[in-house]
């Protein structure tokens, strides 16, 4: 077993989570298939082999201490990128019924092609904004469980995010060290979007320091205004209008990528 497996392995178990041998063969292969697409397209900073395996693959499993995955149905994860946290999720609950949704073309395919070698059975990645997805019917609304990592600030998560809920459903979003300034800035959009906060877990890891998984439920339908159009929630983000919204708006963009 690789040092990077190794620490896949023992990380799991302090989530309670067993990667058993059909399990490491799939992240091994998703492995081999991110390192060489990622020779000709850009989906992620590599820096090595044990690299890949904790700060992205057990990074995505931290998912599972923001609500009761295996009472989860649907989940949706929002630019999934090179598939974190979607797809080491589905490793470890191959009950979860999950699409990813995509904007970049490339990545989609690069998704597409990993689900066809892992032979991700209730998986499917979709070719779209998420602002465009909220307004079909078979998504909005649906969905148990809806991820977010390394998206946008906290406010434009939650207005691309929490309209995909049913009432009940969590959204979990993953967060780095700006956390409490990020939610100081979405109490607005937590109450137009109808969530409350439920859970913030702080969590720390060989290599990684000051993450957080954010977990919030949804109370109330969101009003059909939201999302609004593509490009908006990131552009204007959901603030309080008059109570220096714009200074506000230039320190999430920075905050965007944690
Ligand atoms: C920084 S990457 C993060 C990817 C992955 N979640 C990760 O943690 O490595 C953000 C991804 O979100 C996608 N994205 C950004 N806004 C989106 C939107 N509104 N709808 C769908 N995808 C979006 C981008 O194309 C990009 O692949």
């Amino acid at each position: 077993m690789t040092r990077g497996m190794q620490k896949l392995v023992a990380g799991a178990r302090e989530l309670g989570l067993e990667i058993e041998g059909w399990m490491q063969e799939r992240f091994q292969i998703y492995a081999e298939l991110i390192r060489s697409w990622n020779r000709r397209i850009n989906l992620v900073r590599l820096q090595n082999e044990e690299n890949l395996f904790s700060s992205h693959f057990l990074d995505s499993l931290w998912c599972s201490r923001g609500c009761e995955l295996v009472a989860v149905g649907r989940l949706l994860d929002i630019g999934s990128g090179a598939g974190f946290p979607a797809v080491p999720l589905k490793i470890c609950f191959p009950h979860l019924q999950v699409v990813m949704v995509e904007s970049q073309a490339k990545r989609c395919r690069f998704l597409e092609e990993v689900i066809d070698a892992l032979r991700l059975e209730g998986c499917r990645v979709i070719w779209e904004r998420s602002e465009n997805l909220a307004r079909d019917p078979n998504h909005r609304e649906t969905y148990d469980c809806v991820t977010a990592r390394a998206l946008a600030a906290l406010p434009v998560v939650l207005e691309l995010g929490v309209p995909f809920l049913k009432r009940g459903g969590h959204l979990l979003a993953m967060k780095g060290r700006s956390i409490q300034e990020e939610l100081g800035q979405s109490a607005f959009a937590m109450s137009v979007l109808g969530v409350r906060l439920e859970r913030i877990v702080p969590y720390v890891f060989e290599g990684e320091e000051g993450r957080h998984i954010v977990s919030f439920v949804k109370e109330e339908r969101t009003p059909e205004d939201y999302p609004r159009r593509a490009g908006i929630p990131e552009k204007r983000p959901l603030l309080r209008r008059g109570i220096g919204g714009d200074a506000v708006e230039k320190k999430m963009k920075c905050n965007a990528r944690t």
